[in-house]
C-alpha cells in the first residue's frame, strides 16, 4: 500500500514535469521543467520609446517562473564575458556571461517570443542564435557598444549571420544603478519616466532604462538597407549595489 502510494506520487510527479539533458561547457546538464508552465505567455505590453531607429518597452515579457528557471539554467555557466568580437576586455565589459541552450524548453520557447517580434521581417531559415545570460556584480559595467557586428558572423553551422535586432530582458535587478543607457535615442518616454521605468533629464544626452525584473527592450539593429544602425548604441551602467541579472536574445538575419 505504502509503495504504491510512493509509485503513483512519482508518476504524477513524472506526468507534470518534463526531464531534459542538454550539453553546456561544463558537460551534461540535466533539469525539470514543469510542462505546464512551458510557452505559457504571458500578457506583454508593448510601448513604443522611439520609432526610427525602433526601440521599444515591454512589460512583463518574461513571467517570474520562466526568469527563474533561466537563471537557474546559467547559474552554473558564467565566465567573464567577451566583446562582441570575441575578445575579452575587462575594462570595457566586467560582467560574467552564460550562453543558453536554444534547444532548453525555457529558452526556446522565450527565444521564439522575442522571433516572434520580427514578424513579417524574418524568414522561416532565421532563427534567435545562443540567447547569453549577462549578470553584474557592484562596479561592473559593459561601456557603450553595439550588438550588430562589423562584418557578419560565421557560426558553428557555416551560415554567415548578423544580429538583425536586440532583445535585451531584465531578470534580476535585485540592484541600485546598472541602468541600460542609449545616449543617442532622443525620446522623452514621460509615460516610462512617471511609471519609474525610465530615466530622462536634460543633464544627459539619450534615455535611461531601470532593471526591472520580466521587462526588456526591443530594437533594431540593421534597418531595411542592412547597414548597422550607429543610433542604438548602448550600454549597462555600472551596478552599485546587489546584482544585476540579463538575457540577451538576438533574432538573427543570415545569408541564405
Ligand atoms: O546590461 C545592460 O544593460 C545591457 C547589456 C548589453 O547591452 C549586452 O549584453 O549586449
Ligand atoms: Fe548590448
Amino acid at each position: 500500500m505504502f509503495i504504491g502510494n510512493i509509485v503513483s506520487i512519482f508518476i504524477a510527479i513524472c506526468c507534470s514535469y518534463g526531464f531534459y539533458l542538454y550539453s553546456s561547457n561544463t558537460g551534461y546538464v540535466a533539469h525539470w521543467w514543469p510542462k505546464e508552465a512551458a510557452c505559457k505567455i504571458p500578457s506583454y505590453k508593448t510601448q513604443i520609446v522611439s520609432e526610427d531607429p525602433l526601440l521599444v518597452y515591454i512589460d512583463n515579457f518574461v513571467s517570474e517562473a520562466e526568469a527563474s528557471q533561466l537563471l537557474h539554467i546559467g547559474k552554473t555557466q558564467f565566465a567573464p564575458s567577451k566583446l562582441s568580437t570575441g575578445a575579452s576586455g575587462e575594462a570595457y565589459r566586467s560582467s560574467q556571461s552564460a550562453g543558453l541552450p536554444p534547444s532548453d524548453p525555457s529558452v526556446s520557447c522565450v527565444g521564439s517570443r522575442a522571433l516572434s517580434l520580427m514578424a513579417s521581417l524574418t524568414e522561416p531559415s532565421d532563427d534567435f542564435g545562443i540567447p547569453q545570460l549577462v549578470t553584474y556584480q557592484p562596479g561592473q559595467q559593459y561601456k557603450l557598444h553595439y550588438d550588430w557586428f562589423q562584418e557578419s558572423m560565421r557560426y558553428k553551422d557555416g551560415r554567415l549571420c548578423n544580429r538583425v535586432a536586440s532583445v535585451f530582458v531584465f531578470l534580476e535587478a535585485d540592484c541600485t544603478g546598472g541602468e541600460t543607457y542609449f545616449p543617442r535615442i532622443a525620446s522623452t518616454a514621460s509615460s516610462l519616466v512617471d511609471d519609474g521605468k525610465a530615466i530622462w533629464n536634460a543633464t544627459f544626452e539619450g534615455i535611461m532604462f531601470k532593471p526591472i525584473p520580466g521587462n526588456a527592450l526591443f530594437w533594431i539593429n540593421l534597418p531595411d538597407n542592412g547597414k548597422g544602425d550607429k543610433r542604438v548604441i548602448h550600454g549597462g551602467l555600472p551596478v552599485h549595489t546587489g546584482t544585476k541579472t540579463g538575457m540577451n536574445i538576438w533574432p538573427l538575419k543570415c545569408e541564405p
